[in-house]
């Protein structure tokens, strides 16, 4: 299927635009009062998350209400724990939170690679039809947790400010650390090559806790499992985004993938700098939406003129925060392409 409008796709692959192509992170949720009436529908997140049918709905929702030139599959980075071996439930208000944890060889050993075709079939189902319904409006982008967010996870149980039992393991048990990141890298390679056989058009690495490492233990302990990531993608572009990782941005641009994402603490000029010859992505403070229309319109404008038209994507530095108004966020869509 030819897609109509291919602006996203184009940006990231560094080719020539008409316009600066435009998403947002998290734009599949709780902004919309349209989510919200589905995941009621549904009962619960990992229902929701794990029902193909409604998990494609809310994530053509988006495309429909706000007039993003791309979609992001309706699914949450913790699926990939769930198919190692270690469900996990999402408590209301307080967000994830793993039963079981990893701590010892043993748990490692008890963990599968899983072939994703079985026990992320949900995922890859929703994908299917998400692919149809948008009939090539836009592309679609397919996500992974990096690993090491998702060792965070899976030794913390939960989320936390400082991850500090996640990273205990780093100082005291390397080679177990190594050893769970790697049987996560592998699952991910897998997960992210099946959603491209499904019809992703490009994949996005979270490394939402990247940040709370140093700059030594990001070389050793996340970079080097997303470049494995980045180097087994072959066939179409990935996106790397690193909250946090300020520190590893020359690092970073020096992966084999074709998009960048920045936080909001990152310095856009700086940022070309150190990260010459690939797309950017991102990059306005989630807050500023909480601003007057104006006030949006100027900090978005500002933000275009630093980035420039071309090997740029426009975002939010992070996820939109839940009690953003959706004309804020149109008002920001809007501002972009316009532009
Ligand atoms: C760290 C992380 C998670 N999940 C994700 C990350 C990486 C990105 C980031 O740093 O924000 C990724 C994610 N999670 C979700 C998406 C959907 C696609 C999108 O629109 O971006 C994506 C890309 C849906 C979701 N994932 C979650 C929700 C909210 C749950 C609900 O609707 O009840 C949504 C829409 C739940 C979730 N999932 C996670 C947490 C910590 C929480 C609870 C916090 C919260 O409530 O916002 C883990």
């Amino acid at each position: 299927m030819e897609l109509k409008n291919d602006l996203f796709l184009k940006a990231a692959k560094g080719e020539q635009v008409s316009r600066v192509p435009v998403w947002m992170m998290r734009q599949a949720g709780r902004i919309l009062p349209e989510y919200r009436k589905v995941r009621e529908q549904a009962g619960s997140f990992i229902k929701l998350a794990t029902t193909p049918e409604m998990a494609a709905e809310v994530t053509i929702q988006p495309v429909d209400i706000l007039g993003v030139d791309a979609a992001i599959i309706f699914s949450d980075i913790l699926v990939v724990p769930e198919a190692m071996g270690l469900p996990y439930e999402m408590l209301e208000a307080k967000g994830p939170n793993f039963p079981k944890t990893i701590h010892t060889q043993a748990d490692i050993d008890a963990l599968v690679v899983p072939d994703p075709e079985d026990q992320l079939s949900y995922v890859l189902q929703a994908l299917d039809i998400v692919k149809k319904d948008l009939a090539g409006r836009v592309p679609l982008i397919g996500f992974a947790g990096a690993p090491f967010t998702i060792f965070c996870y899976m030794v913390e149980g939960k989320g936390s400010k400082t991850f500090s039992l996640a990273k205990k393991m780093l100082y005291s048990e390397p080679t177990l650390a190594h050893q769970l990141l790697q049987k996560i890298t592998d699952t991910t390679i897998a997960y992210l090559k099946a959603q491209l056989a499904h019809g992703a058009d490009l994949v996005q690495i979270f490394d939402s806790w990247a940040g709370i490492l140093s700059p030594d233990q990001y070389s050793e302990f996340s970079s080097p499992y997303i470049s494995q990531i980045c180097d087994a993608i072959t066939t179409h572009p990935v996106t790397v985004f690193a909250k946090g990782a300020y520190f590893a941005r020359e690092e970073i641009g020096k992966m084999n993938c074709e998009v960048v994402g920045l936080d909001w603490n990152m310095n856009i000029a700086e940022s070309r700098k150190l990260i010459p010859n690939k797309t950017l992505q991102g990059n306005m403070d989630p807050c500023v939406l909480y601003a007057s229309f104006s006030e949006i319109e100027k900090h978005t404008v500002a933000m275009l003129d630093a980035f420039g038209k071309q090997r740029y994507i426009a975002n939010l530095g992070h996820g939109v925060y839940p009690d953003t108004d959706p004309e804020k966020v149109k008002c920001f869509i809007e501002t972009v392409k316009a532009y």
